[in-house]
């Protein structure tokens, strides 16, 4: 690969993190879910996360950052990605279906109050799909990250962060931007007064 072409990558990644950086709905929408993820922790509830190849990787590292820490040394909060079980994994899709392995999860574990941030480029991962409609039904607080194809998840998210991107990539390079900034609210509203790392 040309050197060139690695730069396009940088300035497409920068472009759309420009874009995103400039928009004030999503920076809202940003600030709303680290509200809900405060709200629930404080109430005693907890966050489920969920995602598909490289959002299972970005879910895995956001409920590191909220049960170790993001930059504060504090008490671990209540957190965990659906996706790291390989026998409950391979279990519920062998005997209920793929489409089954993170709603079977939701409904075993989520409780009302309980916050579900699920990441998917497209919107239309049908396991992701499921599994929001599980959460509806649990009455949880439903959080998606999405990119443009999956503006349509506004109907049964509560809140939903449509990165302005349609490229696989670089959604979920703003997904994680958004994600730090969000571990960073919930540290700063939980941690108040804690020394920074
Ligand atoms: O990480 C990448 C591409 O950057 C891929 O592994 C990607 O996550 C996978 O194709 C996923 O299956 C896409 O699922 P989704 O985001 O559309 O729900
Ligand atoms: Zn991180």
């Amino acid at each position: 690969m040309s050197q060139n072409q690695i730069a396009t990558h940088f300035q497409q990644s920068l472009a759309a993190l420009e874009r995103a950086a400039n928009d004030a709905a999503l920076l809202a929408v940003t600030s709303d879910i680290a509200l809900a993820i405060v709200d629930a922790i404080r109430s005693g509830n907890k966050v489920l996360l969920i995602g598909n190849g490289g959002s299972a990787a970005d879910a895995q590292h956001i409920a590191s950052e909220i049960v170790g820490r993001y930059r504060k040394e504090r008490p671990g909060y209540a957190a965990v990605a659906l996706t790291t079980d390989t026998s409950a994994l391979t279990a519920i899709s062998n005997d209920y279906g793929f489409e089954q392995i993170f709603a079977r999860q939701v409904e075993s574990l989520g409780r009302p109050g309980d916050v579900l941030l699920a990441l998917s480029t497209s919107g239309q991962s049908p396991n992701i799909l499921a599994a929001l409609a599980a959460a509806r039904q649990r009455g949880l607080v439903i959080a998606g990250f999405t990119g443009l194809k999956g503006k349509s998840l506004h109907d049964v998210c509560d809140h939903l962060f449509v990165a302005p991107s349609d490229d696989t990539p670089v959604i979920q390079q703003i997904h994680m931007t958004a994600a730090h900034a969000i571990c960073d609210s919930v540290e700063r509203a939980l941690a108040d007064g804690v020394g920074d790392k």
